[in-house]
């Protein structure tokens, strides 16, 4: 059942669209990603789901309610971590959990999430004088201590270390497998593809694919990258004619073949070097990732 409804929403600032007729849903229990590059739109899309901003047309709902209108009871089951928060430099750990505590009637037991999230060694420390990877703990914390039903995590690894962002990843795979709704704005593909049950790429405003990352990569045209350097020349007009073949290049100073097909284009190459007893050297066949789909889908749309 869908708990996020994003429909139609169009919203410009000073007449230029950021969000240029975005619709979507979110089901319960999933996380969702929103993906797309550097000014698409996606803060824009997920504050208006949050209530931050009003949508110019369009409507969104998140759990049958009206973020702009019934703002309050949407604050009570939805938690953000917002992009660039900061908190006071002086609040320990403690007190930010406390003061946050004190918003919502029926707030987490702290302790315990804090526990949870690894801060509990860091009670007592300020703000100022947390690491990157402290701070954003605490900020899901803080998303987490009203016991939402949904939470908002912007970009929320960006600076982050590799160890401390695969962490991350653990504690937002736990935050999903304890029922709560995950929608997860980020640049990462490597995220997306890891965490995400479905994504919706945005590029310029509009969204441009939605499906699981596997759809997504599996429906990309060329989403195998088959590469060999051939014994001896080969005509490439016959590589171009086989089947799901896109893309026939010819790299570096050994003649390596780059072809971009399908699993049958694969399959096809092989059967006719094998015909024309031609040896490939160092034959790969790599699956494209989500880094591959991704340039593909915002190229197109440029
Ligand atoms: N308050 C604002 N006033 C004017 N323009 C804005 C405002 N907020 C965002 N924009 C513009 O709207 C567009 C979309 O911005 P938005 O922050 O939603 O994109 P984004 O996909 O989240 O980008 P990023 O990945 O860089 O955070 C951008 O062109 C941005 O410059």
């Amino acid at each position: 059942m869908a708990i996020i409804e994003v429909d139609g929403v169009h919203k410009a600032y000073g007449g230029r669209p950021a969000v240029d007729g975005v619709s979507f849903t979110v089901d319960e229990g999933e996380i969702f990603g929103i993906l797309g590059p550097n000014g698409a739109g996606k803060t824009t899309t997920v504050e208006c789901v949050e209530g931050l901003r009003v949508p110019d047309t369009g409507t969104v709902r998140v759990a049958g309610m009206d973020p702009a209108v019934d703002r309050h009871a949407v604050t009570q089951l939805l938690g953000a971590q917002l992009q660039e928060s900061e908190l006071q430099p002086k609040l320990t750990v403690r007190e930010a959990l406390e003061l946050y505590s004190a918003f919502y009637p029926r707030p987490a037991e702290w302790r315990a999430l804090a526990e949870r999230l690894g801060l509990d060694g860091h009670l007592d420390r300020r703000f100022a004088k947390l690491s990157g990877g402290q701070k954003q703990r605490l900020f899901i914390a803080l998303a987490l201590i009203g016991n939402p039903r949904v939470v908002v995590l912007d970009e929320l690894t960006t600076g982050l270390d590799p160890r401390a962002r695969r962490d991350t990843w653990r504690l937002i795979e736990e935050i999903r497998d304890s029922g709560v709704t995950v929608l997860l704005v980020t640049h990462f593909m490597e995220e997306a593809q890891r965490l995400c049950d479905r994504v919706a790429v945005i590029d310029k405003g509009r969204v441009v694919a939605l499906d699981t990352p596997g759809g997504l990569i599996g429906g990309a045209a060329g989403s195998t990258a088959i590469s060999f350097t051939p014994s001896e020349p080969i005509a490439y007009a016959e590589l171009e004619t086989l089947p799901g073949a896109v893309s026939v290049d010819v790299t570096g100073s050994d003649g390596r073949v780059v072809i971009h097909g399908t699993d049958d284009t694969a399959n096809a190459v092989i059967t006719l070097l094998a015909r024309r007893h031609i040896t490939a050297r160092q034959l790969r066949v790599a699956e494209a990732g989500l880094d591959d789909v991704f340039l593909d889908l915002t190229e197109q749309a440029s």
